[in-house]
């Protein structure tokens, strides 16, 4: 059931006990704002369909962008058709939320959302917070349950739990966890928006009739990541001579840099002669990953990514906050070392037949359930009185 909110013209609506919802109707239209805050690659990719969920609905939506993926976000928004309203041109924590304040009482949206566990969400969640402005979290409640594993992850999502009224966890398992943590408001398991994002090439391929398919190649193809802090210094040297030696024995490697090692003058030279590839736009990335025999990442969006399209994984961490991305023998941890890499990564490799897809993250229809969430929530919050009509059609 699609929601519009339609007001009387060219009226503002302030409901008092909100306090802070604006309506402003040029053509005697619904408009009901919901602020997004996001700052990097990933939280463009699972804020996209969330945003156009919430606009197919009627809701009208501002995107406000920090500074910190200042070079990936214009590929990223690009390829996913995303709008962004204001850009902050910062990065740090510190000077972050100064500027947000002033963006959310300039906008006085009825609502902030926020997604993962960045510095830009949790600057966005404290402001919004601050400002007396109701938070939504999206993917709520991962953890790892080691306060600095990641870092500094791990406690800005357990810091955004405290902000937020609204938890949009992608699996019962997270509900759990922020259950057990006492948050306070409504906890809702709505799956993970990056399978949305990732339905979406997909069709985008199909309708091109391009469906993703391997070019011919006898060469297994193993696709690699890097970029988690925790991983930085010697562990990542572990991963591109991991890389480097799986590609003289033959294995087509391609190593995706991240921005965050772009000042990594040795990365190229020691991952010699796998291939090292700049970061490319989430379509292109995307039909890789779903042709690769194997992938490598220490990525959160990645290991969802490659479990949902049915991918041999080896996850280069200690622990993940996501164990729904596992499957033994197909997708498994492995300890950021040369030697346990290439040896876990031959012994996947020589396994045939299928390997299993996860749907544990959902199919797609995430973005569409957290919508319609959001806005319910506003209407009972009583944020729809003050001249305007409710349609449901
Ligand atoms: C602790 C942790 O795990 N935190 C995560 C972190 O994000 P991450 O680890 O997932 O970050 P990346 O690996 O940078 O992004 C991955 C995305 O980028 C796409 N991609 C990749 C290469 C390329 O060349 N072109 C692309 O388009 C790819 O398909 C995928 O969708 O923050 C997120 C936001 O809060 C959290 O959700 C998430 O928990």
């Amino acid at each position: 059931m699609a929601i519009f909110i339609r007001l009387r013209p060219f009226c503002v609506a302030r409901t008092p006990s909100a306090g802070n919802l604006d309506i402003h109707s040029q053509e005697g239209a619904r408009l009901l704002s919901i602020m997004a805050v996001i700052g990097t690659r990933p939280e463009a990719v699972k804020m996209a369909p969330v945003l156009a969920a919430l606009e197919r609905r009627g809701a009208r939506t501002f995107v406000l962008a920090t500074g910190q993926h200042a070079d990936l976000l214009p590929q990223t928004v690009e390829c996913l058709d995303l709008r962004i309203d204001e850009r902050l041109h910062q990065a740090d924590l510190p000077h972050l939320l100064a500027p947000l304040q002033r963006a959310i009482r300039l906008h006085r949206p009825a609502m902030v959302v926020v997604q993962g566990d960045t510095r830009s969400a949790f600057a966005g969640a404290a402001a919004a917070f601050l400002e007396n402005v109701l938070v939504a979290h999206v993917e709520a409640g991962l953890r790892t349950g080691t306060p600095f594993d990641p870092f500094p992850e791990e406690l800005l999502r357990r810091g955004i739990a405290r902000f937020a009224g609204i938890h949009l966890t992608p699996t019962e398992a997270s509900k759990q966890a922020l259950l057990r943590e006492g948050v306070g408001g409504r906890v809702e398991v709505v799956g993970n928006s990056v399978i949305d994002a990732l339905e979406q090439v997909l069709a985008k391929e199909r309708r091109r009739r391009t469906p993703l398919r391997r070019s011919p190649s006898s060469r297994p193809r193993i696709l690699v990541t890097a970029h988690r802090r925790e991983n930085e210094g010697r562990r990542l040297k572990e991963i591109v001579a991991a890389a480097a030696k799986l590609a003289s024995e033959g294995c087509a490697v391609t190593l995706f840099r991240h921005p965050r090692l772009s000042n990594l003058s040795w990365f190229e030279r020691c991952a010699r002669p796998a291939k090292v590839s700049a970061p490319v736009p989430h379509d292109r990335f995307v039909s890789q990953l779903a042709c690769a025999d194997l992938v490598v990442t220490d990525s959160g969006g990645v290991q969802e990514e490659a479990a949902y399209l049915g991918r041999r994984m080896l996850v280069v961490r200690e622990r993940t906050e996501r164990p729904e991305c596992l499957s033994p023998g197909e997708r498994v941890l492995v300890p950021p070392n040369k030697d346990f890499i290439c040896q876990r990564a031959a012994d996947l490799m020589g396994r045939h037949g299928p390997v299993s897809r996860s749907s544990a993250l959902g199919t797609g229809t995430s973005g569409s359930r957290i919508a319609e969430i959001l806005i319910g929530e506003l209407e009972k919050a009583g944020n729809l009185s003050a001249g305007s009509e409710l349609i449901c059609r």
